[in-house]
């Protein structure tokens, strides 16, 4: 049985003021997150990420529909219940959500308490939890004297702290740069692979989910307009919303403007081969080409890596004699996914 499974499930918030409209905040989900994977979800600002996530540790209760965590329907649980399936569910935030008033060591104490943990036992743990993400040496520092990826790091192990069986991370790195988002993600694989949590991770980052999501689902409007393995959605994106989130990392081929400067600099017809891992070696593709005595250029696109399998979108022009041009395009077509650039 999946860690967290949701059939049917509505959330409808409903209005605080006359005249105002219910919303419709999670629109019939359906959605099976297995033990020991990374699961993230991605989808704009509003599309229901942080309402689905909330639903999943209790904060928010469904309108319709049911929720199993860890084989216990949540839905319908009173709250003394709902205490101890939250216990085995850890949270990290954007904003880290620490006490600036409590050193990292009290912060990471605190869960511990509120969990019962044997005040002999604390201690250690603290240990454990600091060492694990690397921060032994900061126990006695308060949260100001840290940077932001050090405060990301306090809440993971803060999160860890009760030995959860899922980790819900929402937006967790969305306020770090760059490197420091990437020492988290690390950090994050590290509790997956080594510690084997599962983790729902939401984003509106592609390259996130590129680097450490097995899994992904596509939210819009309330809806999971696709989900499956991170590489198929990538290599093969169906909805329109999936292709604008695979796009902010992997073009299917040059913008309109791009073209224009693209066409500017190159002559002939313009195709898009589609690469993917386990198909045709690119020296046969080319090969094509050559025994026609086609001149060709690689004028956009490039080969990305996702889960440690490649895929990319090359444009090429072609030019030569017409009918060889367009032999060696119809040769191509037999082998890989191909698209005329008009
Ligand atoms: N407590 C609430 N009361 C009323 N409406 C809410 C409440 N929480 C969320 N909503 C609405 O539900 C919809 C989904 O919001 P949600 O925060 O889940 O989206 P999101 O994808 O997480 O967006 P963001 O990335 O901006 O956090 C939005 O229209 C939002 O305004």
């Amino acid at each position: 049985m999946a860690l967290v499974e949701f059939r049917g499930v509505r959330k409808v918030f409903e209005p605080t003021k006359r005249g105002e409209k219910p919303v419709v905040a999670i629109d019939g989900v359906d959605l099976d997150v297995e033990k020991g994977e990374i699961f993230g979800i991605v989808g704009y600002s509003g599309a229901g990420k942080s309402t689905l996530v909330r639903l999943v540790n209790a904060l928010e209760t469904a309108t319709e529909g049911t929720i199993v965590v860890n084989g216990r329907e949540i839905t319908g649980l009173g709250e003394r219940e709902l205490r101890k399936v939250r216990l085995d569910i850890g949270m990290i935030f954007q904003q880290f959500n620490l006490f600036s008033s409590s050193t990292v060591y009290h912060n990471i104490l605190y869960p511990l308490q509120v969990a019962g943990v044997p005040k002999a036992e604390r201690h250690g743990r603290i240990a454990e939890l600091l060492s694990f993400v690397g921060l032994l040496d900061k126990a006695k520092h308060y949260p100001d004297q840290l940077s932001g990826g050090q405060k990301q790091r306090v809440g993971i192990a803060r999160a860890l702290a009760t030995n959860p069986a899922l980790l819900l991370a929402d937006e967790s790195t969305s306020a770090l740069d760059p490197e420091t988002t990437q020492e988290v993600l690390a950090l994050l694989q590290r509790v997956n692979t080594e510690l084997g949590i599962t983790i729902m991770l939401i984003t509106h980052e592609m390259d996130v989910i590129r680097t450490i999501a097995h899994k992904v689902a596509v939210m819009e409007n309330g809806r999971i307009v696709e989900q499956g393995p991170v590489f198929d959605l990538f290599s093969d994106p169906q909805a329109d919303a999936t292709r604008r989130f695979v796009s902010t990392l992997v073009e299917q081929g040059p913008a309109p403007r791009t073209l224009e400067h693209l066409r500017e600099r190159h002559r002939g017809r313009f195709v898009t081969i589609a690469l993917r891992e386990g198909s045709v070696p690119q020296s046969e593709l080319f090969a094509e080409l050559v025994a026609r005595e086609v001149r060709f250029e690689l004028v956009h696109g490039g080969i990305e890596d996702v889960q440690g399998r490649t895929f990319g979108n090359l444009t090429l022009a072609l030019e030569g004699d017409p009918a060889q041009v367009e032999a060696a395009v119809a040769a191509l077509r037999t082998k890989v996914d191909l698209t005329e650039v008009d």
